[in-house]
């Protein structure tokens, strides 16, 4: 039998969030670091798998690439839906990727008709009469439009949608979606026969996309947030079940990397510092400057690993990130950042770290391929958006890690996840 749900996620840390909504509702999934090289049988036994790309903010044309590969691996290990995952705050720019990336798949898929919703009301992201909302401001009043490589500045999902693609894109509003699917499904087959190809959803409670969720049965292809997973599983009958999020047990010493500079990590670093707790500070004008930061910091892991968990973080607020943009450059600021931090993951776990937290979604890329992990188990719900998973390192042991996107987790969350995994396996 083939896997139910073939998902194509545009970014890692979305990748696990899709990922844990699907095992929430029930089902067995299985996370891909890209395109597997080998055949289908690493899917064996998921009824879902979700493929991780990293092609939210490169060229279109890449992007488009890169999904259709992932497409191609799905279907020949059997799925039987498609879903592409986006960002819930839908980052694009008027040159894509999520309407180019859609239409590729639509044309490759044989369908003249999907849906778009990247609503997830567990992490305030709501859409109503097709405007995208971030707890209580429209997307555009959020800190969404100050983001360097996708600032997004108009909130109305059908006009950004529109801009992306070739095909007329339409409003499934919220008077249809809480009549219920069949309400939906006929709203469906009235856009279709008016040449719309696309529609955004809207859908502001779990119930709405519960509703969507029933009525896209049987679409070849869904494109969303991480949301309308919730509303899938129960169509193929999959109920929930806590043995789906279970992992083999934790041990080993903790760590958290950082390079995440989004609100809420700060504010997540914030309470890791007042704390007490050990955490070694990586400076990218030092790296810059020579400095081997890298090691620095493993030296600093190997006296404190003992009371851990530590934190190795780059992480700072706005102005002192532009001071370094302005000094370095924005990309390479982010590069070198990025390669040290995955270079002191690559330490942490030489040294023993077997639990570890990583912060931001470029991050998490980085860590999680100097690591040479190919695939995660999804476990147990940290908050909205982000799981404990379980990956294989090369050496054959295990790793408890979590991607945390920028946005999602409480204050607490470098601490508070800790315990958890191991309340969890017991
Ligand atoms: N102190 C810093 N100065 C400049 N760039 C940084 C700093 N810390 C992290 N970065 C870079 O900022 C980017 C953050 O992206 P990401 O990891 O996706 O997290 P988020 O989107 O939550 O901020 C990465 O490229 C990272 O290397
Ligand atoms: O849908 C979401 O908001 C997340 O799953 C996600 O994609 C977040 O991206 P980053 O903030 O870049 O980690």
């Amino acid at each position: 039998m083939g896997i139910r749900i073939g998902c194509i996620a545009d970014d890692f840390t979305g990748a696990t969030d899709l990922a844990n909504n699907l095992v929430r509702a029930g089902m067995r999934v299985v996370q891909l670091i890209d395109v597997p090289a080998t055949g289908a049988d690493l899917a064996m036994d998921a009824d879902a798998v979700v493929i991780a790309l990293k092609s939210r903010t490169v060229p279109a044309a890449d992007a488009v690439e890169a999904s259709l590969r992932a497409l191609a691996w799905l279907r020949s290990a059997g799925a039987e839906q498609i879903y592409f995952k986006y960002c819930s705050t839908f980052d694009s720019t008027p040159a894509g990727n999520i309407g180019p990336v859609t239409e590729a798949l639509m044309d490759a898929l044989g369908t003249d008709f999907t849906i778009a919703t990247p609503a997830f009301p567990d992490n305030e992201r709501t859409v109503f009469k097709g405007h995208l909302f971030v707890g209580d401001v429209l997307l555009s009043a959020s800190g969404m439009r100050h983001h360097p490589l996708t600032p997004m500045t108009d909130p109305d999902l059908v006009s950004v949608l529109g801009a992306q693609t070739v095909r007329a894109v339409g409003l499934i509003d919220h008077t249809v979606v809480a009549g219920g699917a069949e309400a939906i499904r006929a709203r469906i087959d009235a856009l279709r026969e008016e040449g719309i190809g696309i529609a955004i959803a809207d859908a502001v409670s779990n119930d709405d996309l519960v509703r969507l969720g029933a009525a896209v049965q049987g679409l070849p292809l869904v494109t969303a947030g991480s949301g309308l997973a919730i509303g899938l599983p129960a169509n193929w009958g999959v109920v929930p079940s806590r043995a789906a999020a279970q992992l083999p047990p934790p041990g080993g010493h903790m760590a958290v990397v950082s390079g995440s500079v989004s609100v809420a990590t700060n504010r997540q670093v914030q309470e890791f510092l007042r704390s007490g707790r050990p955490a070694f500070s990586v400076d990218p004008l030092r790296i810059a400057a020579g400095e081997d930061v890298a090691g620095q910091a493993l030296a600093f892991a190997e006296s404190n690993l003992a009371d851990g968990p530590i934190l190795i973080y780059s992480t700072e607020a706005p102005d002192t990130i532009r001071t370094v943009q302005g000094r370095l450059g924005a990309a390479e600021a982010g590069e070198l950042v990025e390669r040290t931090l995955a270079r002191v993951a690559q330490g942490l776990v030489e040294r023993g770290v077997r639990r570890l937290v990583v912060a931001g979604g470029e991050t998490s890329g980085a860590v999680v391929q100097a690591l040479g992990i190919t695939g995660l188990r999804i476990g147990p719900q940290i908050d909205p958006g982000v799981p404990w998973c379980a990956a294989a390192l090369p050496d054959g042991d295990t790793l408890h890690i979590t991607l945390k996107s920028g946005n999602f987790g409480g204050p607490d969350f470098f601490t508070a996840s800790f315990p958890l995994l191991d309340e969890e396996a017991s």
